[in-house]
């Protein structure tokens, strides 16, 4: 039996950045959760301990913060691909380089109706993401979207599945359908907008959850993300994964009351996890833009 090292990398996870621009008394926030991958010759550290080849995980993270200074962070696509090439062309060994970036935002709190200079309030849960590789002078950049919630109170319907002897869902067609979306979607091509892009993105997500008429979640994500399809020639493959978080009516018949599609439990666990891929037949090869998330 030999043993071997296989696949590796390593960085440092989750370093927070928060960084103002001031334009005049005007000030803009970048407020970001960057983390590091580098990936390449690295037996020798893992074999025998041997570090000459280990750029350190806290230089890592000191790059983010230097680069922010260095230059205005942007937006987060040009940021990673910044620091990816700087990492593989700075190290020898370094061949690749993975950086994922959250960014949570941040709205200008409104004072008489006029938003503040320099005053905010968190935005919400919804992140914009992105993971963007370096690998052997090749760039890939899968962008996404996190905690984007929503809710149709009509309009979803589910029935027709089969019935074993465990089997106890009563049929709809009418129901709450809801969800957190989790969405990827991989870039192809030169010249991107970045935040056009993820704008229009988003906003064709948003448009088709609402007026899809859903037979179920698994045809909703594959509307939402052929529409994106649709929409974004630079977007070669969309990846969704989708909680259904039930909303189940409630029984208030002991109280003599009709519950006609108006009160609900809603559940937090355990939910149905519907997931899956949208993607050209002619989109570029993904190369690494998925491996080792
Ligand atoms: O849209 C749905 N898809 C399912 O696969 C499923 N399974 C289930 O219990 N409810 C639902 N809803």
């Amino acid at each position: 039996m030999a043993i071997t090292l296989g696949p590796n990398q390593y960085g440092k996870a989750e370093v927070r950045l928060v960084a103002v621009r001031r334009e005049g008394s005007v000030h803009h926030l970048k407020d970001l959760t960057v983390s590091t991958s580098l990936r390449g010759e690295l037996a020798a550290t893992h074999l025998t301990g041997d570090n000459a080849g280990v750029l350190a995980t806290d230089t890592q993270k000191n790059t983010v913060y230097a680069f922010a200074k260095e230059a205005p962070v942007g937006e987060i696509e040009d940021f990673g691909l910044r620091l990816a090439r700087h990492f593989t062309g700075t190290q020898d060994n370094i061949t690749g380089a993975r950086i994922k970036i959250d960014e949570h935002g941040w709205d200008r709190i409104a004072v008489g109706g006029e938003p503040h200079d320099h005053a905010f309030s968190r935005a919400g849960d919804e992140r914009r993401t992105t993971a963007v590789t370096v690998q052997d002078g090749r760039a890939w950049v899968v962008s996404g979207v996190d905690g984007l919630v929503v809710l149709k109170s009509t309009g979803s319907e589910f029935h027709g599945f089969p019935r074993d002897k465990y089997t106890t869902l009563a049929e709809t067609d009418d129901r709450i359908l809801a969800t957190a979306v989790t969405a990827r979607w991989r870039y192809q091509g030169e010249g991107i907008d970045w935040a056009a892009s993820h704008r229009e993105i988003r906003r064709v997500l948003l448009e088709t959850f609402a007026t899809k008429h859903s037979l179920s979640l698994q045809q909703t994500l594959y509307a939402m993300g052929a529409a994106v399809l649709e929409a974004r020639p630079e977007v070669a493959e969309v990846r969704l994964s989708l909680p259904n978080k039930h909303h189940f009516l409630v029984d208030l018949s002991p109280f003599g009351l009709k519950n006609e599609n108006e009160v609900f439990y809603a559940a937090d666990r355990p939910y149905g996890l519907i997931e899956g891929t949208v993607l050209r037949d002619d989109a570029e090869d993904p190369g690494p833009a998925w491996d080792l998330h």
